[in-house]
């Protein structure tokens, strides 16, 4: 790269608009929304799309809503020629929906253009020429009114062209191409007299379609341009003023936005900005950026993993993992304290309420999204996410300082494989470390009993591979166990759950312990259909846990109570 880039590179020069009013504005209604996915989208892809592609693609985009659709540059191949005519021949088109076709100006290229649409009911014919005076000096080799010129001769033959077919209702558009390089005044000057070539009125408007055919500036600039034009076009009554951002600087949605606070009417873009080179700009987050501000789009993107899916067999492009509201992780959280935040979010928002939950600027549901992938759990994770994994796939809540304690452990997991862990592994390594203990103690069974005022318990156990038959009493169950057990413990907390429901219900019981010589509790857990026989197992599981620190000498003495002694 330069060292002086301003050597090869120049700044654009602001727009002299000092009393802008589009910063000052926000959007309160969905634009008219155009899909150019079949002819600018189409036009970039390795494989163009054969007729088969382009009417699943088409199919699809008149299921998303949209009313007008570019389907094709007919007089550039016979696949867009014969697509024209097989929507036209073959009833394809909704009563709704209107088709719109792109042509050079150039008069062979448009005749062609509207032979193709002989028949339609209602179709859009859009022509372009560039403006800008590159174009004009290294492209056209044209002076300023040749170029206008060019754009009124094309209008003129399109109009007389359309006139000869008076069943079809026409609606006429115009591009400057390359109007972000365009003098301001030179385009007015073009679109202008274009306007007035097809006899515009408030009843039959031009689309003035103003493209960033390369965005060469910050998205203000995009939108100062529109608002010069906005209000200095000599009958803006008379036409429906279009933008058609290219995203070659990464600010295409940025531009379509500021442009309609500037006073457009249309978008052009297409689904996930395919397009040429960086794309153009993407319809499906301008539509879902609207929703989230409470604004209707118009465009039904409720299906959008499908929508994803069905674009990429269409284009062979994928749509990126991070790519706003569709990428496959863009609704996944790995990093802890993001986890945190989201679980709780979901637990405090109420069905019908405004929408708060950190991290997500939509409803992942809304989009059918589901909400299976929005926590995973890698070693950035926290105690959230491993806590969210557990709620969502198990229903198991796990108490707060459990969550903590565990938490340790899965780290250990993701530190050790360094890979994401699923849920059905953190389940796993749960029951290996909560359900699974065997030393010292191993539950085989025990009976209740009454005993006046307590409960009085056998316990049958395994201790250390001989069962052995243990009695005890105490105000309930899990005192009672403690009791035949005679070994230096106190339950600390203790919280039961039923998990599932009907016949596969079962019960989850938390116990946090404190043992004599044990720094700090320690939890243990137990699941089971029975909710007594879980809590006597989650007992017997902090226990086994906690010997588990104990030194050899120290675990000696644990195991040493009746226990051992019971016969
Ligand atoms: C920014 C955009 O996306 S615009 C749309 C671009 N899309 C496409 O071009 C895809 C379809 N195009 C094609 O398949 C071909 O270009 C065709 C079939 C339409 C025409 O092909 P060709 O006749 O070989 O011409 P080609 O496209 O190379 O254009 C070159 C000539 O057209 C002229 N030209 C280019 N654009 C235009 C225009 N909009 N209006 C008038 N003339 C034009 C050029 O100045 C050049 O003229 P020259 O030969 O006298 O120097
Ligand atoms: C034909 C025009 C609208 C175009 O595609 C562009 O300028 O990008």
């Amino acid at each position: 790269m330069l060292k002086q880039p301003n050597t090869k590179y120049r700044p654009v020069t602001p727009i002299p608009l000092a009393d802008r009013q589009w910063p000052s504005r926000s959007i309160t209604r969905a634009p008219i929304w155009m899909s150019t996915d079949l002819r600018d989208g189409n036009q970039a892809l390795f494989e163009p799309m054969n007729g088969e592609r382009k009417m699943r693609m088409f199919k699809m985009l008149v299921d998303i809503g949209f009313k007008q659709i570019e389907v094709a540059f007919p007089s550039a191949s016979d696949t867009d020629f014969s697509f024209v005519r097989t929507l036209i021949e073959g009833g394809h088109i909704p009563d709704d929906v209107t088709i719109e076709v792109l042509t050079q100006a150039r008069p062979h290229l448009i005749e062609r253009t509207i032979e193709s649409l002989r028949g339609v009911k209602r179709a859009i014919v859009h022509v372009y020429n560039a403006t800008s005076p590159t174009f004009r000096r290294v492209v056209f080799d044209m002076s300023r009114d040749e170029v206008k010129q060019l754009a009124v001769d094309s209008t003129l033959l399109i109009k007389r062209l359309t006139d000869a077919q008076p069943d079809t209702e026409w609606t006429f558009q115009y591009s400057p191409e390359t109007f972000t390089a365009t003098e301001l005044d030179f385009a007015k000057e073009v679109c202008d007299a274009v306007v007035e070539a097809w006899g515009g009125t408030p009843a039959r408007p031009v689309i003035l379609n103003l493209p960033a055919t390369v965005e060469i500036a910050t998205p203000n600039h995009y939108a100062d341009q529109i608002e010069w034009m906005h209000r200095n076009l000599a009958n803006r009554a008379s036409v429906v003023l279009s933008v058609h951002p290219h995203n070659d600087r990464g600010t295409a949605v940025a531009a379509a936005e500021l442009a309609v606070m500037a006073g457009a009417d249309r978008i052009e873009g297409c689904l996930f900005g395919h397009g040429e080179r960086t794309g153009n700009v993407d319809l499906v987050t301008l539509a879902l950026n609207l929703y989230t501000q409470g604004v209707d789009p118009g465009l039904d993107f409720s299906r959008i993993n499908d929508i994803a899916r069905t674009v990429e067999q269409c284009t062979q492009i994928p749509v990126h993992a991070r790519h706003p509201y569709a990428g496959d992780l863009v609704f996944t959280a790995f990093s802890g304290s993001h986890q945190d935040a989201i679980r709780k979010g979901f637990a405090a928002q109420k069905p019908d309420a405004v929408w708060e939950v950190p991290y997500l600027p939509i409803d992942p549901a809304d989009v059918g999204r589901t909400y299976d992938s929005i926590i995973r759990v890698n070693s950035q994770s926290g105690k959230g996410g491993v806590t969210w994994l557990l709620e969502s796939e198990y229903g198991v809540t796990l108490p707060r300082r459990l969550q903590v304690e565990f938490s340790t452990a899965v780290q250990q997991l993701t530190d050790s494989s360094g890979q994401e862990v699923r849920a059905a592994d953190i389940w796993k390594l749960f029951a290996q470390q909560y359900f699974e203990t065997t030393a010292p103690f191993v539950y085989v069974t025990h009976h209740l009993r009454e005993a006046g005022d307590e409960q009085g318990i056998e316990l049958v156990l395994r201790v250390d591979g001989v069962e052995r038959t243990l009695s005890g009493r105490g105000n309930g169950p899990i005192a009672a166990a403690l009791d035949a057990l005679g070994v230096p413990a106190r339950v600390h907390d203790f919280e039961e759950r039923a998990i599932g429901h009907g016949a596969d219900a079962a019960a989850i019981a938390f116990v946090e312990c404190v043992i004599d010589g044990v720094p700090g509790t320690t939890f243990g857990a137990g699941m089971h259909r029975n909710i007594i026989t879980a809590s006597l197992l989650a007992v017997i599981s902090g226990l086994n846990r906690a010997a588990g620190k104990l030194d050899a000498g120290a675990r000696a003495a644990f195991t040493g109570g009746r226990a051992l002694s019971a016969g």
